[in-house]
């Protein structure tokens, strides 16, 4: 993680881009159909891995090159040639040359099992991508009729819903309706900050799916109150201690100095979840559409922990880094994601900071506090690390509270 002198510019006019990602079947092919049609797409610019794949024959319009094609809607389509940096790279500059339409966003598809992590890291820090390309926001199909077993089965789909921006609910006209209930409530539970959006066949406004990022293109500014949501996680968290009779309770508490120190008025307080291990009997079946939490070790997401910690005092960025990347060393795999609002010791405006897994963002210094609350707030959704692990990392590494832990 940088030194808080590298932050990128907050104004940089970079394009911004989306990653739709989705588990095999979950409907992402479908929806980019429906995007492709889409008047509002004009001027998005799509890469995906085939043509094959998405069948587009019938809305061709013009072969801009070997791997791109123009659609009706005047959105543009292309295949990935060598990696996502080369395509992006030559998409630019056919933009800059105007052999292609000006396109103002882009959005990547990834295929059906890939962890959608190692795209977004490109993103977020390859250095020629990052003059001209951000990472808008992570979009995420899931199968209402399947999704709830993938889940039960499957890691890579807990993950694609963990890091995504956005959640579009597919196949709700084949699903029962108590089972889609069910699973946006799991789905909720895993990421508290993404809306869940049910579109039956890719019916979706494209509008609902864009601009998930911290740029609010309409304020022109970053707008880190809807992309932190940080209350978000406070509300799962808040549900959880009535839903979660079998030992998850969310609740927040205060810890005062009790390490001798005078913290009275620099408490720092954390909400979470407590861990417990359980016991258990017999379940009925993941998707019986009961809202009961499970608690099966083959639920991965039984795994996921969504919590957030917000801190009074102002943070040495230095020991922030510092526990980022204790944190991160061990066990970055299982940070699938960062986000924060930080205020820091060493400047009077505040610093975002986004990672996932192992791989940061670098941080980002805005020009003002989005509101009156000048906190630091993190938010995480981790897996197999909860907030008895990471808070006192942080209390170690940033305070020098206690011992630290072994990393
Ligand atoms: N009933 C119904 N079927 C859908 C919906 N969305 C997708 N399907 C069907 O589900 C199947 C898989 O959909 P795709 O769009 O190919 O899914 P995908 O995620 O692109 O699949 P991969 O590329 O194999 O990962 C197809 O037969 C679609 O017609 C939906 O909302 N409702």
């Amino acid at each position: 993680m940088q030194r808080l002198s590298g932050e990128t510019p907050v104004t940089s006019p970079r394009l911004p881009v989306s990653v739709l990602t989705g588990f095999l079947g979950s409907g992402k092919t479908t929806l980019l159909q429906a995007l492709l049609r889409h008047p509002a797409m004009a001027r998005t610019a799509v890469i995906i891995n085939e043509f094959g794949e998405v069948g587009l024959d019938h809305l061709l319009v013009a072969k801009a090159s070997e791997n791109m094609v123009l659609m009706d809607s005047g959105c543009l389509c292309c295949t990935i040639r060598g990696d996502l940096v080369d395509t992006l790279r030559d998409l630019f500059l056919k933009r800059v040359r105007g052999e292609v339409p000006d396109f103002e966003r882009v959005v990547v598809e990834t295929t059906g099992l890939a962890d959608p992590a190692p795209i977004i890291h490109t993103l977020m820090t390859d250095p020629l991508l990052a003059a001209r390309f951000r990472l808008d926001g992570v979009i995420a199909t899931v199968d209402a009729a399947h999704g709830s077993s993938q889940l039960d089965r499957q890691p890579e789909s807990v993950k694609q819903a963990a890091v995504a921006d956005r959640i579009v609910l597919t196949k709700t006209d084949v699903a029962a309706p108590a089972a889609t209930v069910a699973l946006m409530k799991r789905l909720n539970a895993i990421n508290p900050a993404a809306p869940i959006i049910p579109a039956a066949h890719g019916a979706i406004d494209p509008a609902v799916l864009f601009d998930a990022g911290l740029y609010n293109p309409e304020t022109k500014s970053p707008d880190v109150v809807r992309w932190l949501r940080e209350e978000a996680y406070r509300d799962e968290q808040a549900r959880g201690h009535d839903h979660h009779e079998d030992g998850h309770h969310g609740h927040e508490h205060h810890e005062h100095g009790e390490h001798g120190h005078d913290h009275t008025h620099d408490d720092h307080h954390h909400d979470h979840e407590h861990e417990h291990e359980h016991e258990h009997g017999d379940h009925c079946a993941a998707d019986c559409g009961h809202d009961h939490h499970h608690h099966d070790a083959n639920r991965h997401d039984d795994h996921i922990r969504a919590f957030c910690m917000v801190i009074d005092r102002r943070v040495p960025w230095n020991g922030f880094v510092d526990f980022m990347e204790a944190l991160i060393a061990q066990g970055g795999d299982n940070l699938l994601r960062v986000k924060g609002l930080l205020n820091v010791q060493e400047s009077d405006l505040p610093v975002v900071v986004h990672g996932v897994q192992h791989m940061f963002h670098p941080p980002v210094r805005l020009e003002e506090w989005p509101s009156e609350d000048q906190r630091t707030k993190l938010v995480f959704i981790t897996r197999d690390l909860g907030p008895t692990v990471i808070e006192p990392l942080f209390n170690s590494l940033v305070w020098g509270e206690g011992e630290a832990p072994a990393a």
